[in-house]
């Protein structure tokens, strides 16, 4: 029998989100309890339209820009709220730069999109601002801020959080065993 599938999909502008959807597939299949359940992961862009109910559980990111998700993630909350909130969903947000992080404030929008998906958590994740890979205008505002440089994103953090979503998501693909996992959908 197959194990449980994990959509993670992701809205990024330079890559930083991508990278850390793209560590998160890769964590939760490695990861203890993902190897013992057979658990299979994919990054999908959230651009691409991924449908949540093909899939066991889901893992939504978005990197953040003057304090809102992309507008990618936002609208996949948003038209697929319904497939998402029928199965174990978690949110995460990569954002705040420097060390310590900054801005410490989640995402404007964080609370509005858990109201409509009912995640079991949102973490944020440090993100990554490398000035060459931004636009003019970005650039500007970020010379204005004085905003600090670098790559500050925490690989044992994405595997620590990775791990124990591949737990829950074990203990819910053990108990569909009794019971769907998934809500069926109503038409
Ligand atoms: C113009 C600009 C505005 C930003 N605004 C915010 C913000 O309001 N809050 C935040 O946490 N991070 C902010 N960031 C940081 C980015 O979210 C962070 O660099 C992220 O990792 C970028 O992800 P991406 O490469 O996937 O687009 C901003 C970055 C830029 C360049």
């Amino acid at each position: 029998m197959s194990g449980p599938r994990v959509l993670v999909t992701y809205a990024s502008r330079h890559g930083a989100t991508r990278e850390l959807a793209e560590a998160l597939a890769r964590d939760l299949v490695a990861s203890d309890a993902g190897r013992e359940v057979g658990l299979y992961a994919a990054a999908v862009a959230a651009e691409s339209r991924p449908d949540p109910s093909s899939w066991d559980a889901v893992v939504l990111g978005s990197a953040v820009y003057a304090g809102r998700w992309l507008p990618a993630a936002r609208d996949l909350a948003t038209q697929r709220a319904g497939a998402l909130r029928r199965r174990p969903v978690w949110l995460f947000s990569s954002g705040p730069i420097g060390d310590p992080p900054y801005p410490t404030d989640e995402a404007q929008d964080a609370p509005a999109i858990a109201a409509l998906v009912a995640p079991r958590g949102h973490r944020v994740f440090p993100g990554r601002l490398d000035k060459a890979l931004l636009g003019f205008a970005e650039r500007a505002v970020v010379t204005a801020m004085r905003a600090p440089l670098g790559d500050f994103r925490d690989w044992d953090a994405v595997r620590a959080w990775a791990g124990e979503i591949a737990g829950a998501v074990a203990v819910s693909s053990a108990a569909a065993a009794a019971e769907p996992l998934v809500t069926p959908d109503v038409s």
